[in-house]
């Protein structure tokens, strides 16, 4: 659109095109050239009054026709000033065509009115945008001027970088020519040397030696010289967008630039951490300990140990555990220093409270009653007790031990019942080490046994004295006097044959003798003068354990010191508990647990074994702590066990004789943890050196899914012993399987697995020798080559079966016979004393002379 406009406001002027007009003082003439489509255009006349706009008390005056004010308008907003003008004016009614009036009518002076404020609201936006574009471009100019300052700034310092490189590298070849022969183990290694290699030298280069660690290749880095590079300042006005102006402008360059900076922290905190000084650390060292765990403990890195353990000529992973004193070498050598802990280091003062000498009272006798099996132990605690525990027991068999307080005349004694099967033994051992007195129970009828001698043996190792109680007294065939002859022989001298040992006649089932047993068992204790202190914290010693179903983890204890009461924290073998509740033998809760008193203890987080003993803490921490050491001490021998047997050489033969030997692995779950040491302990015995158990898993509780998993893992068989599966395990037993047995006779199970094991031995290869032939001559026949004539010397020889051919009682050739012929016929059997013609297959070298042993081979299937 074009617009012209009239120079002088004030004349009169006549114009082909203009109409001829009185042009009031104030009022400016132009003409405005219209565009229409297809070229089409139309000039138009456009008046314009200057007009006094009134204050705001004044009244407007009506005929004011005012247009544009013609501003100054900067030469970039040219657009919108002269869009408006033209609609008002086609807008007129045709008979004013052609006319301007000073007398506009009140629409066009409002449109006009509207118009004009428009315009100038435009103008005031536009206004304040170039402003902003200017600041904008000031900005964009001040930013770039930066960043080129920047790029020539790194570029700089790249140059710098890539000369201390050269330095170093320079320095480390030399350094390594000069140590040429002592350079073989971080050859082994050369990925991770890299890096290394310039730290060593890196000390000297200006103290700023730290980028050399950088690979050559990441210097030229494209990405920061490209923003300086290949765009001008011009280009960049102009809008001209090119790739790399494409790549880097707008949000690209936002984040080429802290890229940058992130590099270049990179690159400082590099600077700092190179030439770090090395901190010496003193390193806490447990019994064993992990590659991977040193190093950290000496914060090194896991891969120098490793390179360190390869130098010395061992491969190693981060993994693998080593032990203290390894550690400790280690550790001196990467310049630390060591602090070793033991196992009390961490347990502390739990087991070192003293006994007050002052507070010492008499406590109770802690008895066993040991002996063989089926010598009436059960019997005669039954007797003892008036209880009929005997009876209930399944099988008849005592399956566990059970410990019980009887009171005798005001005294009061403490029984520990431990089997009598030949599987309890290290139960009973155990029973013996809590024990104050042995009552060896021996049957008056069977006399002394080989489990007897084991109890005495037992009793005298433990240093208990022992009580003989010759049972069964009430049996015609008894002969107590045999028995105390026959323990003569075991060093057990009994009062009546000239010792010291006490030794009563007794009858279990006839209830006769149980007072004089137990009146012996009281002067014994006061013998021993048995004290303990019951004014301080509980020690002792667990019975049995096993997890109770609505219980949960149940420990049966003997306190030997101290008393036990509920709110207690103790620390169990690698368990620990707040003791919720105390139940005595007749399964009374109990405030109080005293020296020498068996009570059941509910309230551990886990289930502790037979033998555990016990001690008290003051803190919940405190007792998790220790039991979390034990815990992973444990874990950690078992590896440590573990790895140990892999190490050395003479294990790695043992191992390769024991290739050939058949394991029958098993996973046992039983009520209680003893039933399952027993039960453990007799199927260990079953093992040969061919086929022998290996228990996988053996625990309390019932029988879980996880058990089955592993018994899918090991290809293991299930014994539930007195224990069910839960049906979780059942229904995925089924699906994988896997047979679940459950037991409640430990020799039914024993018997069983035998069986199953025998299964798994090779047949015997058994021999039978038929006879002898002697060769008498050989005659060799085209196409079937050399046969022997013989004379049958000795028993027989038969078809089929083994022969071996004799020279000089030397075997020359084992094998089997082609052919046996008598007269030219095929014969199964040649007696002795008859002749025979014989040949070997596929072997030919006989001679006259020779004797031929016949023999045939069986194999037996061998059982346990
Ligand atoms: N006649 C007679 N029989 C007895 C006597 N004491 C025990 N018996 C019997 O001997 C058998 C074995 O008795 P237990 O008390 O079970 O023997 P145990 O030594 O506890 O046996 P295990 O628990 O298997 O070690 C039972 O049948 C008893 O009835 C006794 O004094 N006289």
């Amino acid at each position: 659109m074009s617009d012209t406009k009239s120079d002088d406001d004030k004349t009169l002027s006549v114009n082909v095109k203009k109409t001829l007009s009185l042009k009031p003082a104030g009022v400016t003439q132009g003409t405005v050239r219209q565009n229409f489509s297809h070229g089409r255009t139309k000039q138009v006349v456009v008046e314009t009054k200057k007009r006094k706009f009134p204050l705001p008390g004044e009244k407007p005056t009506p005929a004011a026709p005012v247009l544009v004010p013609k501003p100054a308008a900067p030469p970039v907003v040219a657009k919108p000033v002269v869009v408006e003008p033209p609609r008002p004016r086609p807008a007129p009614a045709p008979e004013r065509s052609g006319v301007v009036l000073n007398e506009l009518s009140r629409d066009e002076m409002e449109a006009r009115r509207r118009a004009l404020a428009g315009s100038q609201a435009r103008e005031a936006e536009d206004r304040q945008k170039a402003a902003e574009e200017a600041r904008r471009r000031a900005d964009e100019e001040e930013r770039r001027k930066k960043e080129r300052e920047e790029s020539a700034r790194r570029q700089a310092e790249e140059e710098a970088r890539l000369k201390r490189e050269a330095e170093a590298r320079k320095r480390a070849e030399e350094d390594a020519r000069r140590r040429a022969p002592a350079a073989t183990a971080d050859a082994m290694v050369p990925d991770e040397d890299e890096p290394v290699r310039p730290r060593s030298g890196g000390g000297g280069a200006g103290g700023r030696g730290a980028p050399a660690a950088l690979p050559p290749r990441r210097i030229a880095t494209p990405e920061v010289a490209r923003p300086a590079k290949g765009k001008t300042d011009e280009e960049r006005r102009r809008g001209k967008l090119t790739v790399t102006a494409a790549l880097t402008d707008g949000d690209g360059r936002g984040r080429s630039l802290s890229a940058m900076r992130r590099r270049q922290e990179k690159f400082k905190r590099g600077m700092q951490n190179e030439p770090r000084e090395k901190i010496s650390r003193e390193v806490t060292l447990p019994e064993t300990i992990t590659i991977q765990d040193l190093a950290q403990r000496m914060s090194e890195r896991a891969v120098d140990v490793v390179k360190y353990f390869m130098k010395q000529g061992q491969m190693m992973k981060p993994g693998d555990l080593i032990d203290a004193d390894t550690a400790e070498l280690v550790a001196t050598d990467f310049g630390h220093t060591v602090k070793r802990v033991a196992e009390s280091d961490i347990e502390g003062a739990m087991f070192k409270v003293e006994d007050k000498p002052e507070n010492m009272e008499p406590r109770p006798p802690v008895v066993t009653i040991m002996g063989h099996v089926d010598h009436g132990k059960t019997s005669l605690l039954d007797a003892i007790r008036h209880a009929k525990v005997a009876a209930g027991e399944a099988g008849g068999i005592t399956q566990h031990i059970g410990a019980y307080q009887v009171d005798k005349d005001g005294h009061l004694i403490t029984f520990l019942d431990t089997p009598g099967h030949e599987a309890f033994t290290a139960m009973r051992a155990r029973g013996a080490q809590a024990t104050d007195i042995a009552v060896l129970v021996v049957a008056a009828d069977d006399s002394v046994m080989p489990q007897t001698i084991e109890s005495i043996n037992h009793a005298k190792a433990a240093g208990v004295p022992i009580i003989v109680a010759i049972n069964k007294i009430d049996k015609p065939s008894a002969n107590a006097q045999k028995v105390r002859t026959e323990l003569l022989r075991h060093e057990v001298f009994v009062e009546s044959m000239g010792g010291e040992v006490l030794d009563v006649e007794v009858s279990a089932t006839k209830g006769t003798g149980i007072d004089k047993l137990l009146e012996a068992i009281i002067l014994q204790a006061e013998v021993l003068d048995l004290k303990a202190d019951p004014d301080r914290t509980a020690e002792g010693v667990v019975i049995e354990a096993r997890l109770d179903k609505g219980r949960g983890p149940v420990a049966t204890v003997l306190v030997q010191t101290g008393t036990l009461i509920p709110g207690d924290i103790i620390v169990v073998g690698n368990e620990w508990g707040r003791v919720r509740a105390l139940i005595d033998d007749q399964g009374d809760s109990v405030e109080t647990a005293g020296p020498s008193m068996p009570v059941e203890v509910l309230g551990l987080q886990g289930v502790p074994r037979a033998g555990d003993t016990f001690g008290t803490t003051e803190t919940e921490a405190k007792a998790r702590e220790i039991s979390e050491y034990r815990q992973r001490l444990a874990r950690e021998k078992a590896v440590a066990k573990h790895a140990g047997q892999r190490g050395s050489l003479e294990q790695m033969m043992s191992q390769l004789q024991t290739v050939g030997v058949k394991e029958f692995p098993l996973i046992i779950k039983g009520d209680v943890q003893g039933s399952v040491e027993a039960i453990a302990i007799a199927l260990e015995k079953l093992g040969t050196d061919e086929v022998r158990a290996r228990i996988v898993h053996s625990g309390a509780g019932a029988i879980t899914e996880s058990d089955i998993s592993l018994a899918e893992t090991s290809g293991a068989a299930i014994i539930g012993f007195n224990v069910r599966a839960n049906p979780q395990a059942r229904q995925a037993a089924e699906q994988a399987g896997i047979e679940i047995r459950y037991y409640n006779v430990i020799y039914n199970l024993v018997d069983d697995v035998k069986q199953a094991m025998s299964g798994l031995l090779s047949p015997e290869r058994r021999e039978t020798f038929l006879g002898n032939a002697e060769i008498l001559e050989v005659f060799d026949i085209t196409k079937v080559g050399k046969i022997a004539g013989c004379r049958v010397t000795e028993g027989r020889v038969e078809r089929g079966a083994g022969v071996r051919l004799i020279r000089d009682n030397v075997v020359i050739h084992e094998g089997t016979l082609k052919t046996l012929k008598r007269f030219k016929d095929e014969v199964s059997e040649v007696p002795v004393g008859q002749e025979c013609g014989m040949a070997f297959q596929n072997y030919e070298n006989i001679q006259v002379g020779d004797i031929i042993e016949c023999f045939r081979v069986e194999m037996v299937t061998r059982t346990l």
